[in-house]
Parts: structure tokens; C-alpha cells; sequence
């Protein structure tokens, strides 16, 4: 299997002081996963849960007080091995946008007010792609209408646009370059359903043509339904089940899993889901055992002291539970009709 990306034992902790008490939050703690090439990695859980922390740490934008404490990432491209934790700022500027680039939550950050959309283009992507004057021009007027970008997008200013608009206009400048590992955090959460739709197939046609990998966090279930090829479940820091998609959906092996598929809302489909009990942990002090067992409905003593490894219990299907064998999908979960959607 082609690897791109290798992350072991993982851990990223916000390491803070306030008036000489410390605190850390173990927002990333002890992940162990691969990203293979050509394919898209979706990453799912609840607010709080470590999903963005850990992006930040993939995508060489991490800042202080989030810290790495242990555990190491290693991108593999063209044969060249390199730890985003610890790369130099010329190699970030080298592999930036044509090898690795970064879909952030929130348009407006990573364009500057102050210049023309055309200017941060240029500023992005023109050195990467080796082109200037019209071919440059020519090029990105192309890929902004593949996201249904008219060219005057270039002569204006971030405040002249939509939000929609915008989105739109940052994942264009995070694909322009086509680039081997493109890294996505909700991406799409402010479209409306259409342009949503739109400028998901535009990702995936482009993660088609360029054989890219593609990871992506949404907290939307039914988008990694569509999109995603493999998923992984954060939940309290740690990654809890990993599978193929139509698996995760039809035979979750884990509890947390199983409440999140189940909690899918389908059209026509009125009935209220039931609510997961109970609060998500708090990192600074997270529970003993598995961090799931308070509101686990299967928990058992083990479950309260002992954390349970990530152990593969089916191919390529990975999942931390004590009770994996038990777990059967929920009231509510996707069956017949859906399946065909997967
Ligand atoms: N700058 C920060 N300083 C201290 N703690 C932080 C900081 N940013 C996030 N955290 C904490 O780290 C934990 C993980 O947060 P993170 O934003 O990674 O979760 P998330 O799953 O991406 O949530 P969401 O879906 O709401 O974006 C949370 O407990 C959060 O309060």
C-alpha cells in the first residue's frame, strides 16, 4: 500500500501557565495513523473533540500552546521524507501548495483584505506552477470556473464577495496547484447545500485527476457518507475506530460509531434520534480507562481502568473497544436504501 502520510503515537498537547499553575490539554493523545495515496480520509467527531488540533499538526500549523509532546508525522513525497512538526521554513515554503496545502475553517483568514483576490493568487501560486502573465491568468480563470468562479473574482476584494463566494475562492487557491496531499477542516459547513455539493465533487474530481489524498474533517456525517473512502472517529483526543466507509456505516464496531451513524438525519425521516447522554470529557482531565465509558451504554469495570488498544479486527478496520463484539448498529442506522447511496 502507497503511504503518504505516517503518524505515530501522536501526541499534542495546549501546554499553558497562569500565574505559575500549568495546565495541559490533551487534545491529541497517542494517534497512530497512515493516509495512502489517491484516496480520501475522512476524520469525524463531536465539537472539542481534538479534530482541528490535529489537522493543525498535519498541516505545519501548529502554534504555540499547542505543542507536539511525543510521536512523530512523516509525509512521504517523491521519495522525499519530511516531519511538518519540524521543517524548516524554506522547506514549508517549497512544499506548501504544490505538495501539501491546507482548506482551513473560516474563508476570511487566509485572504488579506487589503489586496485584490488576483494579487493573493499570484502571491500563492505563482511560483509553484512556474507561470506568469497570461498563462498564469488563463490557468487559475479556468479553475476558478470549475468552481463556478465568473473571472471578475480576480478584480475584487475579499469584502466584495459572499461567504459562499469566498469559500470558494479559498479552496481555489488551496487546489490550483494540484497539489499530492490536500488537507480540508470543514470545509464546506458555511455553503448552502448546493455550492456545497458542487465544491465537494470539484475536491474529488481533482483528488481523481491528480491520484491526491485528500484528509477531511467535517462533523457531518452524511458528507463523509458521500465523499470519504476510509473514516476515522476521533473522540476525546483519540482516534477510536477506523474503516472503510460502507463498513463504518453498516458495521460499526464501536459504541461511539454507532451513535454517530445512527444520529445521520435521512430525508422524509421525522423521528427524533435519541440523544447521546452526557457530556464529552474535559481534556485537561480526562477519565481513566476508556474515555468513552461514561456514556458508554456498554461499559463494563475494564472499560473504567484499562484504555483499550486500537487493534485491527477486520481488514484494514481498526477500533479501541473492550467490546467490539457486542457493538450492533443502532435504531435509526442507515440500512437498505442508503446503502445504494454508498
Ligand atoms: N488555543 C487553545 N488553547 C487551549 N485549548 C485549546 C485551544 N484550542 C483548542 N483547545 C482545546 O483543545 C481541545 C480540542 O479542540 P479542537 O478545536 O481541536 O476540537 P475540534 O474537534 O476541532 O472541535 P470543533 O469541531 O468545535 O472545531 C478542546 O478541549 C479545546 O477547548
Amino acid at each position: 500500500m502507497d503511504t503518504v502520510l505516517d503518524v505515530k503515537g501522536l501526541k499534542a498537547y495546549y501546554l499553558m501557565k497562569y500565574f505559575g499553575i500549568s495546565r495541559e490539554v490533551r487534545a491529541v493523545d497517542d494517534i497512530t495513523m497512515s493516509i495512502r495515496r489517491n484516496e480520501i480520509y475522512g476524520i469525524a467527531g463531536e465539537s472539542s473533540s481534538g479534530k482541528t488540533s490535529l489537522i493543525k499538526v498535519l498541516a505545519a500549523a501548529m502554534r504555540p500552546p499547542l505543542e507536539v509532546v511525543d510521536g512523530s508525522v512523516r509525509y512521504h513525497f517523491n521519495g522525499e521524507e519530511i516531519d511538518p512538526t519540524t521543517a524548516s521554513k524554506e522547506d514549508l515554503k517549497r512544499i506548501r501548495w504544490k505538495h501539501l496545502s491546507y482548506i482551513m475553517q473560516g474563508s476570511m483568514s487566509v485572504l488579506n483584505p487589503v489586496r485584490r483576490i488576483e494579487r493573493t493568487f499570484a502571491d500563492f501560486a505563482k511560483e509553484p506552477l512556474g507561470l506568469s502573465g497570461p498563462a498564469f491568468r488563463e490557468r487559475v480563470e479556468q479553475h476558478l470556473s470549475s468552481l463556478k468562479l465568473p473571472p471578475s473574482v480576480l478584480r475584487s476584494y475579499p469584502h466584495e464577495l459572499s461567504g459562499g463566494m469566498r469559500q470558494r475562492v479559498t479552496i481555489g487557491l488551496a487546489t490550483v496547484c494540484h497539489p499530492e496531499f490536500i488537507i480540508a477542516d470543514e470545509p464546506t459547513t458555511a455553503l448552502d447545500v448546493v455550492v456545497q455539493k458542487e465544491v465537494l465533487s470539484m475536491i474529488r474530481e481533482i483528488q481523481q485527476k491528480m491520484g491526491s489524498s485528500v484528509v477531511f474533517v467535517t462533523h457531518d456525517m452524511s458528507v463523509h457518507a458521500n465523499m470519504a473512502d476510509r473514516i476515522g472517529i476521533i473522540y476525546a483526543g483519540r482516534l477510536v475506530e477506523e474503516g472503510p466507509t460502507r463498513q463504518m456505516f453498516f458495521a460499526p464496531k464501536h459504541p461511539y460509531t454507532a451513535h454517530l451513524v445512527a444520529s445521520l438525519p435521512r430525508i422524509g425521516d421525522t423521528t427524533q434520534r435519541p440523544a447521546l447522554e452526557g457530556k464529552p470529557p474535559n481534556l485537561a482531565d480526562p477519565p481513566p480507562g476508556c474515555r468513552f465509558h461514561p456514556r458508554c451504554p456498554l461499559a463494563i469495570d475494564k472499560c473504567r481502568t484499562d484504555v483499550p488498544p486500537l487493534e485491527t479486527v477486520d481488514t484494514d478496520h481498526r477500533t479501541a473497544c473492550w467490546r467490539w463484539q457486542d457493538v450492533r448498529p443502532l435504531d435509526g442506522a442507515p440500512t437498505g436504501k442508503m446503502e445504494a447511496q454508498l
